[in-house]
């Protein structure tokens, strides 16, 4: 059997809002609706994250076609400068190579862009080709990506639900309810009260049994997350996610020490490869990480993650990335729910978590996902045929 050889690696940047870059939403979506930031303390980006550039980058859809005439693709985070990157750096690396190598290739993608990547764009750039790799190679070989990564331990996905409705989320049958912090530092003990009268809000509205979430979004200083833990501790909080500075390692294992036993310490979302997982982990004491699969270094990196988070005892639960995370959670034990986040306007409705960008993306039912939905060769998704892509940097 001959394997079939990469020919083309190109990269589009959509037109479209929403997508794997989810912030880019139209005024008033509850996204963008005074959500306490690192940029809060300074008043006039206080009111919006995108005021400050969340969501400047846009989309990147890497395809990559084969000798066969498969063609696998996948969408991140990066828009023209990950198109730049993808083109004119990358693609050299990963053009002619059989499409099962994707250790060598990772590997090569790594390396030759140390000297300028590590993490962030680079690394969003080296996922989404990552990503689009094994989607290639699910349908070279008629697989879907949880067949190749060790098979589905579950029948079915239970999710939580991101949003400013976990009233709304218990109801259509999610496990849990994530909500947006809105008030930072800044806004000192008001903050706090103003926080800690919606989460109790919810807790009333929820119930007892209902996880509730809070996402700080690397907004915290670890005297205000501290304090901000324990003004919540009779709330019941699953856990409190992204409180610190992603880099600031040592003052999430401060934070640990220091907040309510019961309550989990997460992050992860804006951290990279195995190498920043391990100082979360070692030098943070995190008790769950939050890879995003399109952000850390795509599928092949978050592997190596896991394997890693769970010689620690750690949960791994990506952060909400549609398809390309739901078949990582579908293979691993200490995988046991994903993040679905809730991108109609006002939080209320189930819609597709990366509309308009795909067609055939599954979702929720009654906050949970049969595996077998995500039988389809690859990860499972087309692209919207409707929405126009660009080249950038064609070559
Ligand atoms: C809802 C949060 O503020 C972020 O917008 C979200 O992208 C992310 O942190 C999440 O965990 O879903
Ligand atoms: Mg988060």
């Amino acid at each position: 059997m001959t394997t079939p050889t990469i020919t083309a690696l190109r990269a589009y940047v959509p037109d479209s809002t929403g997508g794997a870059d989810y912030h880019a939403q139209p005024a008033g979506h509850w996204i963008d609706d005074h959500i306490a930031s690192p940029m809060a303390k300074y008043p006039e980006y206080r009111e919006s994250r995108r005021s400050f550039g969340l969501s400047l980058l846009g989309n990147v859809v890497v395809e990559v076609e084969a000798s066969d005439g498969t063609v696998g693709f996948a969408p991140t985070t990066g828009g023209e400068p990950a198109a730049w990157i993808i083109e004119n750096h990358l693609a050299r690396l990963v053009e002619g190579a059989p499409v099962t190598d994707l250790e060598r290739l990772w590997d090569q993608m790594y390396l030759s862009t140390l000297y300028y990547g590590r993490k962030g764009l680079v690394v969003n750039a080296i996922s989404g080709v990552d990503l689009a790799l094994w989607d290639l190679l699910g349908k070279v070989r008629g697989l879907p990506v949880h067949a190749m990564i060790g098979g589905a331990v579950r029948d079915e996905i239970p999710f939580y639900a991101t949003g400013p409705r976990p009233d709304v989320a218990r109801k259509l049958g999610f496990i849990g309810g994530k909500l947006p912090l809105q008030h930072g530092p800044a806004e000192g003990d008001e903050g706090i009260a103003k926080t800690v009268a919606r989460l109790a809000a919810a807790r009333e509205a929820v119930g007892p049994g209902f996880w509730l979430m809070l996402d700080c979004w690397m907004s915290l200083t670890l005297d205000h997350a501290v304090r901000l833990s324990h003004a919540l501790d009779g709330v019941g909080l699953r856990w409190l996610e992204e409180p610190l500075l992603p880099d600031d390692y040592w003052s999430h294992a401060t934070l640990r020490e220091r907040m309510p036993a019961g309550m989990l310490l997460s992050s992860g979302e804006h951290e990279s490869t195995r190498y920043g997982f391990r100082a979360l982990l070692e030098l943070g004491k995190v008790d769950l990480v939050q890879p995003d699969v399109g952000w850390c270094g795509g599928l092949t990196e978050l592997l190596r993650i896991s394997a890693l988070a769970e010689s620690h005892g750690a949960m791994v639960v990506p952060h909400g990335s549609s398809v390309y995370s739901y078949h990582f959670v579908a293979t691993r034990q200490h995988s046991p729910f994903a993040e679905f986040l809730m991108m109609h306007p006002e939080g209320t409705e189930v819609v597709p978590m990366f509309s308009p960008l795909l067609v055939d993306e599954p979702v929720p039912v009654n906050g949970r996902l049969k595996v077998s939905e995500l039988d389809r060769p690859g990860f499972g998704v087309r692209l919207n045929p409707d929405r126009p892509l660009g080249r950038p940097y064609p070559r």
